[in-house]
């Protein structure tokens, strides 16, 4: 399958690298320069907790550089970039190019409308944990599910055989048709564990060993997940729970990407996590006090570095 990944960052290498040593033809697109000369130049340093360390001659350029029509675009942005990204490989999306997100937070669909119908679209979410350690360096220490729809609701061939390519390159996918559960439960995820970490700048299993972290946590998880079970969406808070935990006992020295946002001084997707679920919640009437103390946190954190402000 010919496949681009478009935003090939901490997650877009992981998948990229992976489906490559799976027999796919992967090309890796980014805007960092820095990043794409180390690729092209050393390869892509993998490091995966099956795998060990290697270095992959996966092919990494800039959108103009290339003129062919993939199957597949999996676009791994930030969901703030996802737009731009897009327009970037417009003249990349031939009839037949569907293009896939498992990007955090809410409102990709509606994105990616704007370039191909939603029949086109695969939706998912993963939480494979994954870090750019350094330009060409990535790494993914722990284990991962995708889980993935058309965004459609239907099945189709297409959808089935691109999680058969994902499963033979060592990536777990399910195909489910309550993907919007499986997404919000993520942005329950994100909307506590993310931001609390990004505000403490403390890795998770730092900030999970004190019983106030863990209770902060499960509290903005709660506020979450009850404006989905408001929406109709039956989002479970206890499967929520088990994630986190898993996360606090196996992923305790990843740092979630907002983390990894907000120590380079990089905006953050805030605005499709905490305040995707603040703008829900407002519809509904729901207070939830805590997601919006962490939002507000986070808006404060970008405006001060924006300015070059120490924090
Ligand atoms: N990291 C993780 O463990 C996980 C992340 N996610 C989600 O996956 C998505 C990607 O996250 P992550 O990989 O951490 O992010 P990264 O910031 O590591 O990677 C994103 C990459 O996209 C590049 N980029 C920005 N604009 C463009 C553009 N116009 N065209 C092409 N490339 C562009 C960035 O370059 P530059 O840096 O120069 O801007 C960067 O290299 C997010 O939605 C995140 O929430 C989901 C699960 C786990
Ligand atoms: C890996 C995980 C699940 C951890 O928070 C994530 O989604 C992120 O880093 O954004």
């Amino acid at each position: 399958m010919k496949i681009y990944v478009v935003g090939s960052g901490a997650m877009g290498s992981l998948f990229g690298g992976l489906l490559f040593e799976g027999n796919n033809e992967v090309t890796l697109i980014d805007v960092s320069k820095a990043h794409i000369d180390a690729i092209n130049s050393n390869g892509l340093f993998l490091t995966t907790g099956m795998e060990g360390s290697r270095s992959i001659g996966i092919p990494a350029k800039y959108a103009h550089e290339i003129d062919e029509f993939p199957d597949l675009i999996l676009i791994f942005t930030k969901t703030i970039y996802t737009s731009s990204a897009l327009n970037s490989v417009k003249h990349l999306i031939g009839s037949e190019t569907h293009i896939m997100t498992l990007q955090n937070g809410l409102g990709n669909v509606e994105i990616i409308e704007a370039f191909v119908n939603r029949e086109k679209i695969i939706v998912g979410m993963t939480n494979y944990p994954s870090d750019l350690t350094s330009p060409g360096k990535v790494s993914s220490l722990g284990e991962g599910i995708v889980i993935a729809m058309n965004a459609s609701g239907r099945i189709d061939a297409f959808l089935e055989k691109i999680c058969s390519t994902f499963n033979s390159s060592k990536l777990n996918c399910k195909i489910t048709p309550d993907v919007f559960k499986y997404i919000w439960e993520k942005v329950a995820f994100n909307a506590a564990l993310n931001t609390i970490t990004a505000v403490l700048k403390l890795k998770i299993g730092d900030m999970s060993s004190t019983e106030e972290g863990r209770h902060l946590v499960f509290k903005v998880a709660e506020e979450v997940i009850k404006v989905a079970n408001r929406k109709g969406i039956p989002a479970d808070i206890e499967g929520v729970k088990q994630n986190l935990e898993m996360a606090f006992n196996e992923h305790g020295d990843h740092m979630p990407s907002m983390l990894q946002d907000v120590m380079a001084k990089r905006n953050t997707e805030i605005d499709f996590i905490n305040g995707a679920v603040l703008r829900e919640a407002k519809l509904l009437d729901i207070e939830i006090p805590v997601t919006k103390t962490l939002y507000e946190l986070i808006k404060v954190i970008e405006q001060r570095y924006e300015k070059n402000l120490s924090l």
